[in-house]
């Protein structure tokens, strides 16, 4: 089956944008070209401090669960023990992600970054002085708080300061400060692994990078959507002025159709939500929701978002981001901290190819083609663990395991393989997801597909373990592999590309079905052009 193809999608063909200049197609993206400025680099890059939190604290805990050996309630960690200090980040991330939320559209984008760094650095503390099992899930759960806050906002932020063109790469930094978040994470695991009580400093340091963040936000704007949407337009007016400085010829003309085609969605979406209230005598938080679940534009946008999310986790990633160190002491490696290094500096790497590629091969195309490579080394990965003995005793750093042969070097190549592939497309395209909600309910939607992450997060978490034990490695590996035939069955059918558009222009492609041949159609042309102009 050509992955590019879409014969299935028989809907009626919708006119990607129609506003009021009468334009269509991709009329708002016409003319922008370049890098971007300074102004939008240093405003991601503040922002996505958020994103180096979040990675070092996932990435933290690889190294932190086989340095604690006894000095948590004076025993060795169980596998419950590990489960639940684990997931307890990942569940608290998903209680927090809907409440960010619903406070982003209040109390605004930028306090959303403030509470969360403020939560980020109480977790820090507190886990560095805890002294018992309780208190470090405790500690885990402040952190996931401030996780689920910056996982939802920061790419919102950047997506709605974004110029079209540049939106899939901006918000790639954050991935790439999220993953290199975990590298470093990983690094002060390994170089802190060996000393005493090492394990404080490598969960405590997440507070500096938090507290800087703080300074830094008395300088960082709102974004020009939410100003527009609090009607504060000439505010939103100067921000996308500087936003676009320097990557159109006409600038006050790129800015006045961006602000007129956000002013009209935010028209349009009032309207659509006033009648629903009239109607139903709901709140504006039941109206938002029930848009968002049965208005097909909506609901279309909220579907793709949630199975992207629900797959990048549930194909199993973060079971060794959580427990690589563990895998690979039962594997037989002597610095298992430093073998796992290799898995946190590959999805770093990857991430920077993504970077690269996502606003040129686009966001569906570089799915079809990575998520098989994920199949494929799943597989190998499982059947090369048939050929390997763990030992029976999972609760201690296992010292009775085999010294590593073959079958253990291929299982590490494979998974290698499989990092990679996974950090090149589902790593960071699902966190591209606001673009495909509008103004009224991007927030709403945004914090339902980060919950379903969440969600999926903590289940991989608490079960990953378990159902090495009872299933068997072979059999969790292959699982994992069915879930992403799964998933990328679904993305053929339902997800179209993205790259390119602006923000609104991409929530009007969802219109009238699920876009994906007209969006397939539109970059046939847009390379067609290219390859003219050439
Ligand atoms: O996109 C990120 C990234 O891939 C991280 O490496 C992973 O730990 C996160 O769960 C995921 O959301």
């Amino acid at each position: 089956m050509d992955p590019e193809s879409h014969e299935h999608d028989i809907e009626p063909t919708a006119p990607l944008i129609e506003h009021e200049h009468g334009s269509h197609g991709n009329a708002l993206g016409e003319g922008k070209t370049g890098t971007g400025n300074a102004f939008i680099w240093t405003l991601t890059l503040a922002a996505c401090v958020g994103g180096l939190l979040f990675g070092y604290d996932t990435g933290v805990i690889s190294s932190t669960l086989v340095s604690i050996g006894t000095d948590l309630s004076n025993r060795h960690l169980t596998n419950l023990d590990k489960g639940l200090i684990t997931a307890s980040t990942s569940l608290f991330a998903l209680i927090a992600s809907p409440i960010a939320g619903f406070l982003a559209d209040k109390a605004g984008r930028k306090s959303i970054i403030i509470y969360s760094d403020i939560l980020f650095t109480a977790g820090a503390a507190w886990q560095a002085i805890t002294s018992s099992v309780w208190g470090m899930i405790l500690g885990r759960s402040l952190v996931g708080l401030a996780i689920g806050g910056a996982s939802l906002i920061v790419p919102l932020y950047i997506a709605e300061l974004a110029p079209g063109h540049l939106r899939g790469r901006l918000t790639t930094v954050q991935l790439l400060l999220i993953t290199g978040g975990q590298a470093i994470a990983y690094i002060i695991g390994w170089i802190f692994s060996s000393m005493p009580g090492g394990w404080r400093w490598m969960v405590g340091i997440g507070a500096f990078p938090a507290v800087t963040q703080i300074f830094m936000l008395v300088l960082m704007p709102e974004t020009p959507r939410y100003l527009a949407r609090a009607g504060q337009e000439e505010k939103a007016r100067q921000i996308l002025k500087k936003v676009y400085y320097g990557t159109t010829s006409d600038l006050s003309s790129t800015v006045d159709t961006i602000l007129s085609t956000i002013k009209n969605e935010i028209m349009e979406e009032e309207e659509a939500s006033s009648v629903l209230k009239s109607n139903q005598h709901t709140s504006k938080f039941a109206a938002t929701l029930s848009s968002l679940l049965f208005h097909p534009p909506h609901a279309r946008a909220l579907t793709i978002a949630c199975l992207l999310q629900g797959l990048q986790q549930a194909c199993g990633f973060n079971s060794l981001m959580y427990f690589s160190a563990t895998i690979f002491s039962q594997l037989g490696f002597k610095s298992p901290t430093l073998t796992s290094l290799s898995i946190s500096v590959t999805n770093f790497i990857f991430t920077c190819v993504a970077f690269f590629l996502i606003d040129r091969l686009g966001r569906r195309r570089s799915l079809l083609y990575t998520i098989p490579i994920m199949i494929v080394s799943l597989v190998l990965c499982a059947v090369m663990f048939r050929f390997v003995d763990l030992p029976t005793d999972t609760t201690k750093v296992a010292l009775d395991a085999p010294s590593p042969g073959l079958s253990t070097y291929l299982i590490v190549i494979s998974l290698l393989l499989y990092v990679s592939s996974y950090a090149t497309g589902l790593g960071p395209v699902p966190w591209q997801q606001s673009e495909l909600f509008p103004l009224s309910v991007r927030s709403l939607g945004s914090s339902i597909s980060t919950s379903t992450n969440w969600g999926l997060n903590t289940i991989v978490g608490l079960t990953f373990l378990p159902m090495m034990q009872t299933l068997t490695p072979t059999w969790t590996f292959v699982v994992y592999a069915c879930v992403c035939v799964l998933g990328w069955v679904g993305i053929w059918w339902c997800y179209p590309e993205t790259k390119g558009l602006e923000i609104e222009e991409v929530t009007t492609m969802l219109k009238d079905g699920w876009g994906v041949k007209e969006s397939m159609e539109r970059l046939k042309r847009e390379q067609q052009r290219a390859r003219v102009s050439r």
